[in-house]
């Protein structure tokens, strides 16, 4: 019997990164996570324990950090971009670098109209995240949001659906669309202003969500794609994960009242869970 070793990469993941941008009259605060994914020829480290193409994953760790100080600038995909280029010209054993980076989002706290110049506020959940993809001269970009919390309390129904033996759930016309958003895209060009097209996007989504009229959170999700692809020629595909979190009208009449649509128990567990991805044909 042969064996032999299949697909295999190996990296540092979660390397907590902050940074403090000093401008004149303000401090611009970063703070991300970075993951780096190598692939290459690995194969005796992995067979024979023959470490001498291994680059240690505490030193990809520390070559984040150190080309953060002049290379973390604007965006997580430029300084991405760097980290992926960087890894491959130093390093000719590695065939693919992946770079996965995620940003917690920080605000400056308004103080009498005006933000703060040095005092921040956390964005909640809502995370800017991106990938770099580089093999050899390929290189692939994507950039996304996660974790964005939306509800709308109108415009939203779920009717129409298969009923079977099992079915409880009753029909609706008017319903509580609440989810939290994942949305990966990706971008058929490496260079771009990727802070203002990311700020672009996402307002794009939140549009897109806020004035649909929505038969069912696939429904939704697709709208919201479509709505990127058509606003965003340099967008190439878009994924969306969009959690359907049920806000259940909670029964009065056991107490004989009525409830107008007014009074929801929000469950946490379990959840309807809708993906999909949206690209050009
Ligand atoms: O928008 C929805 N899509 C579904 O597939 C589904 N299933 C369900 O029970 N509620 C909903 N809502």
């Amino acid at each position: 019997m042969k064996i032999k070793l299949g697909e295999n990469s190996y990296g540092k993941h979660a390397i907590q990164l902050s940074k403090i941008i000093r401008h004149a009259d303000y401090h611009e605060f970063r703070q991300i996570a970075v993951n780096t994914t190598l692939e290459g020829a690995f194969e005796t480290a992995y067979t024979m324990g023959d470490n001498t193409r291994i680059l240690p994953t505490d030193t990809q760790k520390n070559t984040v950090y150190a080309l953060a100080k002049e290379h973390f600038k604007t965006s997580i995909e430029a300084f991405g971009l760097y980290l992926a280029n960087y890894l491959t010209e130093h390093n000719p054993q590695i065939n693919r670098v992946q770079v996965d980076i995620t940003e917690h989002l920080w605000s400056r706290i308004p103080v009498d109209g005006q933000p703060h110049p040095h005092a921040y506020t956390g964005n909640g959940p809502e995370k800017r995240t991106t990938q770099i993809i580089q093999a050899g001269d390929h290189i692939a970009v994507s950039a996304g949001i996660q974790d964005l919390l939306i509800l709308k309390t109108t415009d939203s129904a779920f009717e129409h659906y298969i009923r079977d033996t099992y079915t409880t759930l009753k029909e609706t016309s008017d319903r509580i669309l609440a989810t939290q958003c994942t949305a990966t895209w990706s971008y058929n060009n490496p260079q771009q202003d990727f802070n203002a097209l990311f700020n672009e996007i996402r307002t794009t989504l939140l549009r897109s969500f806020a004035q649909h009229k929505s038969l069912s959170v696939q429904q939704t999700l697709y709208d919201m794609g479509k709505a990127v692809l058509e606003a965003f020629e340099r967008v190439q595909e878009i994924s969306l994960v969009m959690p359907n979190i049920h806000h259940i009208p909670f029964n009065l009449e056991q107490f004989g009242m009525q409830n107008n649509n007014e009074i929801f128990m929000a469950t946490s567990a379990p959840y309807g869970y809708i993906t999909g991805t949206i690209t050009r044909d």
